[in-house]
């Protein structure tokens, strides 16, 4: 068995608005995200994490914010196409641990949906996606609550 790792990392600012996307999870909040697509940075990260471990480039290469097709997206379309790519080339998902990093909203109460949501997209076992968080401790972007950040290590396997 061969196998790959990859990793991504995505941030964005909070701006107006009353929920944020985590992981394809629609999360009430008193702040939105500012971004081109619905601004999912857990999606963003793992997206980035699986390109990583194909030597693929980043997302932003593959969706361009300049390109208009991609305003407002479901980042979902975009991990369906992340998870088109490896297939493609022979790979499997092995398993995906994502770390969320903002004071607020809590993340703790929607892992569980977010997990589910992410194991159906990747055709993978609930307990092969982790959703983990964290403060920042108020300290940095995240401390002051200016923005939210997430991190994603996903593990690819191919036979022989
Ligand atoms: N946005 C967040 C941040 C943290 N959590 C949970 O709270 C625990 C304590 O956070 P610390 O930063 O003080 O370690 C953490 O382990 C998470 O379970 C959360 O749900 N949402
Ligand atoms: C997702 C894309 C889509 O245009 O834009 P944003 O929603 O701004 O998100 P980012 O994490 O900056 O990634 C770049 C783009 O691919």
């Amino acid at each position: 068995m061969t196998i790959r790792i990859g990793q991504g990392f995505d941030v964005h600012a909070f701006g107006d608005g009353d929920h944020v996307m985590l992981g394809g999870v629609r999360v009430a909040h008193d702040r939105g995200v500012l971004a081109h697509s619905d601004g999912d940075v857990v999606i963003h990260a793992l997206c980035d994490a699986m390109l990583g471990a194909l030597a693929l480039g980043d997302i932003g290469q593959h969706f361009p914010p300049s390109d208009p097709q991609w305003k407002g997206a479901d980042s979902l379309a975009f991990l369906r196409h992340c998870r088109a790519l490896l297939r493609e080339r022979g790979w499997q998902l092995g398993n995906a641990d994502i770390t969320v990093v903002c004071e607020r909203p809590k993340v703790g109460p929607h892992a569980l949906a977010m997990r589910e949501t992410l194991a159906g997209e990747l055709g993978l076992a609930l307990d092969a996606v982790s959703v983990k968080a964290t403060t920042s401790e108020t300290l940095g972007f995240t401390g002051r609550g200016e923005g939210i950040a997430a991190m994603a290590v996903v593990l690819l396997v191919r036979s022989p």
